[in-house]
């Protein structure tokens, strides 16, 4: 049956929820930045990204306050991903029993910062002793009685616009990576994300019909709106911003770099001010860049 390593990791995540059976009580389940599941007033909206040592992170590169503010970032960019605003972090610590007591309390710090930036609060976790550093991170959100901002609702005419850096985090780490000396700037947005998490209420004010955070890289993170959605998306590289910071490789790291949880939305008319227009949906199917098959090298757990 082959290895999960083979299945990639989208591939691994269709195999795994083709197994289980819908929940009366879930009203969105796998498949886009979080799930909608029905609380007794309302609802509440609800994802969990894991981050491991050496994957995510490498505690050489980052310190432990900057690791916190990721780790939470990553996961309440996806809560407002779905036009919600956070609410709570649950976090699962799994640490070396060798670790600073200092290094753990510092991590926190950067929970807790994070978690205010975005209007939410820590609710609770749980700790375990492991080999490497893990952190299972939980965030819930409130939608506020509105619907979820999907990935299945762009539509052909809609215009796609980005809010937030594109590019920066993939820049720091290829310069952490070669061990070259580094613009400070791109190093600190590998280690910390900044998303800018007003995005969701701005795309929810001009009738966003889709809208994800872009952390894998903004080509495959905008092909699953166009595979969710039925559509294709045509970006215009010029219109791409790409500051002059990137380097050389801008407009690569720009498409196919993730971790700066930028948002990316549809919009049937005008999108919203401080937002940048960067392409259509059209009839068809699968992402453009400049009418042709984008470049590749967007992140996969498995395929690396
Ligand atoms: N192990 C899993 N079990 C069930 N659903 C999963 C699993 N891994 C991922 N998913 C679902 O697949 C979808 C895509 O996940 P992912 O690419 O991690 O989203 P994001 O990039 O927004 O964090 C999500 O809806 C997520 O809940
Ligand atoms: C040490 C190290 N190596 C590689 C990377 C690059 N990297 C790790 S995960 C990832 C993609 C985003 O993470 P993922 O777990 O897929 O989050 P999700 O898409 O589910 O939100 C990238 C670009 C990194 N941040 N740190
Ligand atoms: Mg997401
Ligand atoms: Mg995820
Ligand atoms: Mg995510």
């Amino acid at each position: 049956m082959g290895t999960i390593g083979e299945l990639g990791e989208f591939g691994l995540i269709g195999r795994l929820t083709r197994r289980l059976p819908p929940g009366p009580a879930v009203r969105l389940g796998p498949g886009d930045d979080a799930a909608v599941v029905a609380a007794p007033d309302g609802s509440v909206v609800a994802t969990t990204d894991l981050l491991v040592e050496g994957r995510h992170f490498r505690r050489d590169w980052s310190g432990p306050y900057d690791i916190g503010r990721k780790a939470a970032a990553q996961n309440l960019a996806d809560v407002v991903a779905m036009g919600a605003r956070p609410t709570a972090l649950l976090i699962g610590f799994a640490a070396p029993a060798g670790t600073a007591a200092e290094w753990a309390e510092r991590l926190y710090d950067g929970f807790a910062d994070e978690c205010a930036a975005a209007g939410a609060s820590v609710a609770g976790g749980d700790v375990v002793s492991a080999p490497l550093i893990t952190l299972a991170v939980t965030a819930l959100g409130d939608l506020g009685g509105a619907a979820p901002l999907t990935r299945s609702g762009a539509r052909p005419g809609d215009l796609v616009a980005v809010r937030g850096r594109l590019g920066f985090a993939s820049a720091g780490l290829a310069l952490l990576t070669e061990g070259r000396d580094a613009p400070e700037e791109l190093i600190a947005a590998h280690r910390r994300p900044e998303p800018p998490y007003g995005a969701g209420d701005e795309a929810r004010a001009h009738g966003a019909t889709a809208l994800l955070d872009v952390s894998d890289g903004l080509v495959q993170d905008l092909g699953h709106i166009a595979a969710a959605s039925g559509v294709r998306i045509e970006i215009d590289s010029a219109a791409v911003p790409v500051p002059e910071a990137l380097g050389p490789d801008g407009l690569r790291h720009a498409l196919t770099g993730g971790e700066d949880h930028a948002f990316a939305g549809t919009f049937p008319g005008a999108v919203p001010p401080s937002w940048s227009r960067i392409g259509v949906v059209t009839a068809g199917s699968g992402v453009r860049v400049d009418g042709r098959e984008p470049p590749s090298g967007a992140w996969d757990h498995f395929a690396r």
